[in-house]
């Protein structure tokens, strides 16, 4: 089995002397800071004028320009969006790199796909928590963690591995688990991920159940409760027990049409449609597709995100959360952090 690294195996000190600049604060950024800064690490927020910045100021985080805080730090964690990063980092960071200095990102995808090409005198490591930042920072809260994946390209110092371990200790992965990966893997399996599985995957399965059921005459409501709301309810009994503890809890006649109907949905075929979308990560296709939709300033991402805002399970979710106070508690404490990322 691979190593896997937890919190007591961890020597911080390497970390404890140095100055962390977060650059960013949204969704990740915000959760690396204030989870750091309650670890005892010495933390600056780098931003441009705007929501974040008040936001950052408000949570009692030291806040400075993009420039001052990467000249002010000796570690720089990238934790703005990928598709800005390469014009941020050549405008703000680069100059103001030192040697000796580590440059750190939580997604490959700019150093991998050679958007970002960082000097040869500094350390360059990722920590990539797997899990969405505003769960990085709500479980941190809890006493809890999510799993984080570390990887060295450059070792300048001697020191990377140490660096990226402390870190990834202190935004509370430690207590999850840390395994080590490289810039590639981490890269291919992470968009391999959001896109056939947690993300693409899964929002397709949820719209062709919803369909499936309001196209027969069923009532748009139960069909959001069956094919969304109780989707969570049946992950979380995955997160908890992988699927035989989650088939533990459902009637054995839902067990019995897991085994049987499962199949028939998602087949051989879909792997193979799978494997056409991991080919293009691997060759390149999907970055270089995303990086062009950007330089047009995404004339299809908004077309689409727009009419996905008006599918019918959008609109009857909205009506139903409304009447779930617990639910929409949640929800709307992500919304200020999302709201706030705008650009
Ligand atoms: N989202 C996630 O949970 C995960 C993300 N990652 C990776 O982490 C990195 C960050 O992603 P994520 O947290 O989603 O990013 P967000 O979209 O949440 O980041 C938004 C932040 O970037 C700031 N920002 C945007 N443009 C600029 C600019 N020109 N100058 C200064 N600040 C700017 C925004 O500030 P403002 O308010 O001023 O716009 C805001 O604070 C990415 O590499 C991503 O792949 C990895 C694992 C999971
Ligand atoms: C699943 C999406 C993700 O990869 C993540 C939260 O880990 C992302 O890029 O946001
Ligand atoms: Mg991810
Ligand atoms: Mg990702």
């Amino acid at each position: 089995m691979t190593k896997v690294v937890y919190h007591n195996d961890i020597q911080e000190e390497v970390l404890k002397g140095k100055k962390i600049a977060i650059i960013g604060y949204g969704s990740q950024g915000h959760a690396h800071a204030l989870n750091l800064k309650e670890s005892g690490f010495d933390v600056v927020v780098g931003l441009r004028k705007g929501k974040s910045w008040d936001k950052a100021v408000e949570d009692g985080v030291e806040v400075k320009s993009v420039a001052e805080a990467t000249k002010a730090a000796e570690v720089i964690m990238i934790l703005l969006p990928d598709e800005y990063q390469p014009a941020i980092y050549n405008e703000s960071i680069k100059d103001n790199l030192e040697a000796g200095n580590a440059l750190v990102f939580a997604h490959g995808f700019n150093v991998h796909f050679n958007q970002i090409v960082p000097p040869a005198d500094v350390d360059v490591f990722l920590v990539a928590p797997k899990g969405p930042g505003h769960l990085v920072r709500r479980t941190f809260e809890e006493g809890a963690g999510v799993p984080a994946l570390y990887g060295i390209y450059q070792d300048y110092t001697g020191k990377a591995k140490e660096l990226a371990l402390a870190y990834a200790k202190g935004v509370g992965a430690g207590r999850a688990g840390i395994l080590e990966t490289t810039f590639q893997e981490e890269t291919e399996t992470d968009l391999f991920g959001e896109q056939a599985v947690l993300c693409g995957g899964a929002t397709s399965l949820v719209k062709a159940g919803f369909e499936t059921l309001t196209e027969a005459g069923y009532q748009p409501e139960v069909a959001y409760f069956e094919c969304l709301h109780e989707l969570k309810l049946i992950v979380d009994l995955m997160y908890e027990g992988g699927l035989e503890g989650m088939r533990y809890s459902i009637s054995d006649t839902a067990q019995w049409g897991d085994f049987v109907s499962g199949p028939r949905v998602v087949n051989e075929e879909t792997k193979a449609r799978m494997k056409d979308v991991l080919t293009d990560i691997q060759t390149g296709k999907f970055a270089k597709d995303w990086i062009l939709e950007n330089q047009a300033n995404r004339p299809q991402f908004n077309a689409i995100n727009r009419n996905e805002s008006n599918h019918p399970i959008e609109k009857v979710g909205r009506e139903l959360r409304d009447l779930m106070p617990f639910v929409k508690q949640k929800a709307n404490a992500k919304k200020e952090v999302v709201s706030d990322d705008s650009n």
